[in-house]
């Protein structure tokens, strides 16, 4: 996922972003093609087996070979792995491939907003994932300060950042800064949030949860697909926080499942009561995406 980020802000330097349309307000530059093709090909080399599904479909043939990384962060092998995924075996693993997430905050320089997901399930659900935002503190000074990688493993717990838990007595919800509708608009409006914090990428806003920056992250539209959410659910989850669709129903992420989340994404921060939260949600919004 570093690897990842540094080719997205090699490509950002060069400033030749090959941007095509995918579909409606859905685009793809050559970082998510390239980042892409970095990951697919440094994790199928270490393990050949696996099922991984990326966004943007890429193969993994010929890629230059110092984009192929098969070390292993040894800070997080120091860690006890819990028991139930000691014998794993890889036909029980989907792994769940975002490499650009925020690609049009990328397109327009909101480059904080940008993350890379790689999200583990096991059986279905998504238990491990590393976040890696390449340009975080890309607005001081030095170069070395730049970029962080944020994981969490559910029964273990997390790394690479601080918890916090969001301010009581107020409501600050975060949602899609480029993909809103009326639908996302009336379910915000039924919180009555103090704040809304209109962000970029599924990964950026479950960020602001674990950071304390915002209380839930409310998207009832079929926008987002299972490559967005893999990662930030797993890492939200093994430090106490809760991803759901707007219902408060759990996804699945095995191979065969449907990639876009048709029952919108609810997710909230460690120590908010989630259930209260589908509770707010108008009913005209949940028959919407029933
Ligand atoms: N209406 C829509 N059409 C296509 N993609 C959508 C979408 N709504 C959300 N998404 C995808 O969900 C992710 C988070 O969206 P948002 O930033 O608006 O919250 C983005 O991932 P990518 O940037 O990886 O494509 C975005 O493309
Ligand atoms: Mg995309
Ligand atoms: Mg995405
Ligand atoms: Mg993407």
């Amino acid at each position: 996922a570093t690897r990842a980020g540094k080719i997205i802000r090699d490509i950002m330097s060069r400033g030749e972003l090959g941007i095509v349309e995918k579909g409606k307000n859905d685009l793809q530059t050559e970082a998510d093609r390239s980042a892409e093709r970095c990951l697919m090909a440094s994790l199928s080399q270490q393990y050949p087996n696996l099922t991984i599904i990326g966004e943007e479909g890429g193969s993994s043939c010929e890629v230059p070979s110092d984009w192929i990384v098969t070390d292993c962060d040894q800070h997080v092998l120091l860690q006890q792995c819990p028991s139930e995924y000691i014998d794993v075996p890889s036909s029980d693993v989907t792994v769940w491939i975002d490499p650009l997430d925020g690609t049009t905050e990328y397109t327009q320089g909101l480059l904080d907003h940008v993350t890379v997901l790689v999200g583990i399930s096991v059986r279905g659900k998504a238990v491990g994932g590393v976040i890696h935002q390449p340009y975080y503190n890309y607005k001081s000074e030095s170069a070395d300060l730049m970029g962080r990688t944020l994981w969490g493993l559910v029964g273990l717990g997390t790394g690479g950042f601080q918890p916090v838990a969001p301010p009581t007595g107020k409501l600050i919800l975060t949602t899609t800064r480029s993909h809103s509708n009326d639908l996302v608009n009336m379910a915000l409006e039924a919180f009555k949030p103090d704040d809304i914090l209109r962000v970029g990428g599924a990964g950026h806003k479950v960020l602001l949860l674990m950071e304390g920056k915002a209380h839930a992250y409310v998207f009832p539209s079929k926008g987002c697909k299972k490559w967005d959410t893999c990662a930030p659910e797993a890492v939200l989850t093994a430090m106490g926080g809760k991803l759901t669709d707007i219902h408060g129903g759990a996804y699945e992420y095995h191979k065969e499942v449907e990639h876009p989340n048709l029952r919108g994404v609810l997710a909230t921060a460690q120590g908010v009561d989630h259930s209260a939260f589908v509770k707010k949600i108008p009913q005209e919004v949940r028959d919407a995406l029933s």
